[in-house]
């Protein structure tokens, strides 16, 4: 076996999970604990989100994997009793450290949910509402970005004749799209996507999979699934989380051919979980 183990958590050769996968970090966390009131949710995480990749995030039901992706954006913010230690460095600063501004973060580092969340209003509100919350773009300027985002996540063929038509009369996974289409509206250098396809038909999932594909190319993505093949096809790495920790994280290919530690492999293969 190469690769040392540390605390009990089995590192790739030479130091922090995540240098397996070249490339510089968008992202480096260090030592990160978190917790709800007095339940402690992660445990000593330290990981590495390198730059345009994307990081699959696997693991049962309530190992933290949620949670690691709302300390990556600060959500857990909003909700009082929720605290975390440690590091979370995003283009040199602390991210968690006091003193940051978190809305401009939360564009910097967006989010999609499970669910498709759009806005109770028209298909091309819903892209220009976050855009206007952080730059003030001539009308022809926001018109061209809205037009730019929807060619992307491939819905514009479907929605340009109906622009200003409510958001959510849109099919679930055209709704996904559209979330996704405003979260890159505000040129974001990091997508965060939480089981963005649980709630889709299978269609749907494989059109947002492709376009994963197309978005890593300019984005840094981490995405949390409960979906071994959907991890599979769409992760460059993959990180293993049992109970708060991070087990393993390795190139998905090792993670899914070859892993080192036995509880990965038992969750692989669908012992438990
Ligand atoms: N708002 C909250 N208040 C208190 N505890 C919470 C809260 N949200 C999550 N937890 C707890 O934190 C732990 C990690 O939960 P988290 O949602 O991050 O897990 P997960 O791996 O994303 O699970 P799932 O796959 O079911 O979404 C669990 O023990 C969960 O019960």
């Amino acid at each position: 076996m190469s690769g040392s183990a540390v605390s009990g958590r089995v590192m790739p050769e030479g130091g922090v999970p995540g240098e397996a996968v070249a490339g510089k970090p968008a992202i480096s966390v260090r030592n990160l604990d978190f917790y709800y009131g007095e339940l402690k949710a992660l445990r000593g995480i330290s990981m590495e989100f390198p730059t345009r990749k994307v990081t699959g995030m696997i693991g049962p039901s309530g190992c933290g994997k949620s949670t690691l992706l709302r300390v990556l954006n600060r959500m857990y913010d909003l909700y009082p009793g929720q605290r975390a230690t440690g590091e979370v460095i995003f283009d040199g600063r602390n991210i968690i450290a006091p003193g940051m501004d978190v809305n401009r973060l939360r564009a910097r580092v967006g989010m999609v949910f499970q669910k498709p969340t759009p806005f109770p209003m028209s298909i091309y509100d819903n892209i220009a509402f976050g855009v206007k919350l952080h730059e003030t773009p001539s009308r022809s300027e926001m018109e061209g970005r809205v037009e730019d985002v929807l060619r992307r996540v491939a819905l514009w063929n479907e929605v340009k004749d109906r622009l200003k038509a409510s958001a959510t009369a849109l099919s679930g996974g055209q709704q996904q799209r559209l979330c996704i289409a405003r979260t890159i509206a505000t040129r974001p250098e990091v997508v965060l996507l939480d089981e963005p396809t649980s709630a889709l038909d299978p269609v749907s999932t494989a059109r947002i999979e492709e376009l994963l594909d197309e978005l890593k190319k300019e984005f840094t993505i981490a995405i949390v699934t409960h979906n071994m093949q959907q991890a599979a096809r769409c992760a460059d790495q993959v990180a293993f989380f049992y109970l708060g920790e991070l087990v393993e994280m390795d190139s998905t290919d090792r993670i899914f051919t070859a892993p080192r530690e036995t509880r990965t492999q038992d969750y692989i293969t669908g012992r438990f979980g």
